[in-house]
């Protein structure tokens, strides 16, 4: 493939999709948002040009829609990989219907071969991955962020400019308010403990929090512990609504292991399950798994870790 573009508005998920987007293209642009250091990073793990996005208090994002219209107007490039993001799905939809050009979302693969681009999706909320196979392009695929390991950087020249946006844009920025922060960020943690509805009492949270504690980790919960009990806050809840995380270990009890929760921690490198039902659907991914209730085996870890 010639020329391939990335669209990034999280730096982080730049650095994954460059480090992918090297392997498949002769020429990397990048899209991103962000400042001059985070565009040398950018060129660092693959990209040969970087064109900076800002988001000053009187833009919005989708007015980059008509820039990078315009810019692939002139480059044509065959595959653009954009960040999974909020923004990112909302842009990459309106490219590709403005494009009219193929757009595949949530790839989990992505390779060149016989000059055809296979890619790998999983559907049915988890229950089945779909191949795909593409010759037509460009094309559109939009990549969550953690998909892809970002590699490592390199010394690499490339060269940086800033994006300048055409026209007003039909929306008008009335006001910005800070969203309030989220306290936790589950995505980035390395060790997440998570919480189901084998939990009977939210006084027993306490036994969660402290063996994440002790382990370095966050406390995280199937949806019914933050929807219907709200007993944590819904950032909490893993699954296909939820957070989806890629912690190096991922421990939980009182989980059932439902497709939908599984979705969110399928990608941990370790997962260790408590449950007292030996035929708990949660022990099939698990890589150790324990028969127990957990008001004896939390208990009993936390003090084996002490
Ligand atoms: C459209 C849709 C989207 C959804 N999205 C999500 C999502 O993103 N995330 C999500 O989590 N869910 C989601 N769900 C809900 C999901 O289907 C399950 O209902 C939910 O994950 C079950 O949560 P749970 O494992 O905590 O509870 P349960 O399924 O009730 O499981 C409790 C488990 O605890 C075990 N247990 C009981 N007592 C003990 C004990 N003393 N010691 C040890 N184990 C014990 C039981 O054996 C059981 O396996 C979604 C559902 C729908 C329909």
């Amino acid at each position: 493939m010639n020329k391939v573009w990335i669209i990034s508005d999280h730096p982080e998920t730049a650095y994954e999709l460059a480090g992918k987007a090297k392997t498949l293209g002769t020429s990397l642009t990048a899209y991103v948002l962000g400042d001059n250091d985070v565009a040398q990073r950018v060129i660092s793990f693959g990209a040969d040009v970087v064109k900076l996005m800002q988001l000053p208090q009187t833009t919005v994002w989708e007015q980059y829609l008509s820039v990078l219209l315009q810019e692939a107007g002139t480059e044509n490039p065959e595959l653009i990989l954009v960040a999974s993001t909020c923004r990112g799905k909302d842009l990459a939809a309106q490219l590709a219907a403005k494009l009219d050009c193929p757009c595949v979302t949530d790839s989990k693969k992505l390779e060149e071969k016989d000059g055809k681009l296979v890619l790998q999706r999983i559907i049915y909320g988890g229950l089945a991955y779909q191949d795909i196979e593409c010759n037509t392009f460009p094309v559109i695929v939009t990549i969550a962020p953690h998909t892809f390991e970002k590699g490592e950087p390199e010394e690499k020249q490339g060269e940086i400019f800033n994006l300048s946006l055409i026209g007003e844009g039909p929306i008008q920025v009335v006001e910005r308010k800070a969203k309030e922060a989220a306290s936790v960020n589950l995505a980035e943690a390395d060790i997440v403990v998570g919480v189901g509805r084998g939990l009977t009492q939210q006084s027993g949270l306490a036994m969660f929090e402290e063996l994440a504690k002790l382990l370095g980790g966050e406390v995280g919960c199937t949806r019914p512990i933050a929807e219907d009990l709200k007993w944590l806050p819904e950032e909490r809840y893993l699954g296909i609504t939820g957070k989806q995380i890629k912690p190096n270990l991922y421990l939980c009890a009182g989980v059932s292991g439902q497709i939908q929760h599984v979705y969110g921690i399928r990608e941990s490198k370790v997962i260790v399950s408590i449950n007292n039902n030996e035929n708990a659907p949660i022990f099939k991914v698990s890589d150790y798994y324990i028969v127990g209730d957990l008001e004896e085996v939390i208990p009993a870890l936390i003090s084996a870790l002490k």
